[in-house]
């Protein structure tokens, strides 16, 4: 991903959370940027100086009609015309509808060889209500989907509720995202440094998280193999264990009590396995491996993401996926305060977790004794 690349933000959160409010609260804020927005529903903003396009639903279905592998191609059209005139904003804005799921507009930004090019996914930001998320995640598949591929979750109309309806509705974000970066907000008064420009997939927050925090627990899934073949051109390489982290609260954190690690309700369907090796993979073993991986059960991996030390290379290999679909490269170089050790991230439904950590384990470029 070079510098150059323009920075995209896809907006997502159930009908009526707050993404307008957000959009607009970005285009308005005096942070002397210039964002083109794409709303993919009749677009009401009119700001000034911006660019609002608007678009119409058009989703493909790629490589031998995978259900998970969709990218959208009106969005890969607005983009190229929204590149011809580049050099007018310094950001994309992706705002979905609420019923989408971010799956396929995720995964145009890794796919369409002339978006790769010209744009880089910085983060998915989930708009959540407080009030109403956790019916929505009882009855609404989407609702969850865009709690678990998000990397930055606003929970927001905090207004509404009482503090352990708060903490509640957090617990069930928890237990289906601990990554994502969590604020509570009420009309979405968020610094927009927390939103905007975050290279999320930079992924530093996996190296933070205390390894105590990831119980390992060896789940043996009973699970039937997919028996996909994708096309699509992997990096990745996964290693998991099943962790139950409590709440990661950043020098930012604006949680008022940090005195009890707040409580995770686990949801049966989705969890998330993090895999950490204390040192580098060889990539000759790794990403063969989580090509692998990710083709035989990216209908299940939701999002994956790894930062990862390679033997004799001074710089941090980083990745991040959608489904079956990935995307990684060689980024900034290891600081010298940092170890260079490996992780990896899944989150996603009926993860074979010990298969997965074997695997992982097996790509270790020297084998601890
Ligand atoms: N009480 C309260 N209301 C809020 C808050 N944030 C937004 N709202 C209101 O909630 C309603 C929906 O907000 P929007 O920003 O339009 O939500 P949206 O997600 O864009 O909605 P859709 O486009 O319909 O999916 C509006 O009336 C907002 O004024 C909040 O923190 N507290």
């Amino acid at each position: 991903m070079s510098e150059e690349k323009i920075p995209v933000t896809v907006l997502t959160g159930y009908l009526g959370a707050g993404k307008t409010t957000l959009l607009n609260r970005i285009l308005t804020e005096d942070h002397g940027k210039k964002f083109a927005v794409i709303v993919n529903e009749f677009g009401e903003i009119g700001i000034d100086n911006e660019l609002v396009v608007d678009a119409d639903e058009e989703v493909f279905e790629m490589n031998n009609g995978c259900i998970c592998c969709t990218v959208r191609g009106d969005l890969i059209r607005i983009i190229e015309g929204l590149m011809r005139r580049k050099g007018k904003f310094d950001a994309i804005l992706v705002e979905t509808t609420g019923l989408a799921d971010p799956a396929p507009v995720a995964q145009t930004f890794f796919v369409d060889a002339d978006v790769q090019k010209e744009t880089r996914l910085d983060a998915i930001v989930t708009v959540a209500d407080a009030k109403f998320l956790s019916d929505r995640l009882k009855d609404a598949p989407e609702a969850k989907n865009q709690i678990v591929f998000a990397d930055v979750i606003l929970l927001n109309k905090t207004d509404l509720v009482s503090r352990a309806e708060l903490e509640e509705v957090e617990a069930r974000i928890r237990g289906l995202n601990p990554y994502a970066k969590l604020y509570r907000t009420n009309r979405c008064d968020i610094a927009l440094e927390h939103v905007l420009d975050r290279k999320a997939f930079e992924l530093d927050r996996i190296l933070d998280l205390d390894p105590d925090f990831l119980t390992v627990e060896a789940h043996d899934h009973d699970h039937h193999d997919h028996d996909h073949d994708h096309g699509h051109h992997h990096h990745h390489d996964h290693d998991h264990d099943d962790h139950h982290h409590d709440h990661d609260c950043g020098p930012d954190c604006d949680h008022e009590d940090h005195a009890h690690a707040p409580k995770v309700l686990h949801d049966d369907e989705v969890k998330s396995v993090a895999i950490a090796l204390d040192g580098p993979v060889d990539p000759d073993l790794f990403l063969p491996w989580i090509n692998e991986v990710v083709q035989r059960d990216g209908p299940d991996i939701l999002r994956s993401k790894g930062i990862l030390a390679f033997p004799n290379e001074p710089r941090r290999y980083v990745f991040q996926g959608v489904h079956m679909i990935l995307d990684g490269d060689l980024q900034r170089e290891w600081k010298p305060d940092e170890k260079p050790n490996s992780r990896i991230v899944f989150i996603g439904r009926k993860l074979k977790e010990e298969a997965l950590r074997e695997g992982f384990k097996a790509c270790a470029a020297f084998q601890p004794a």
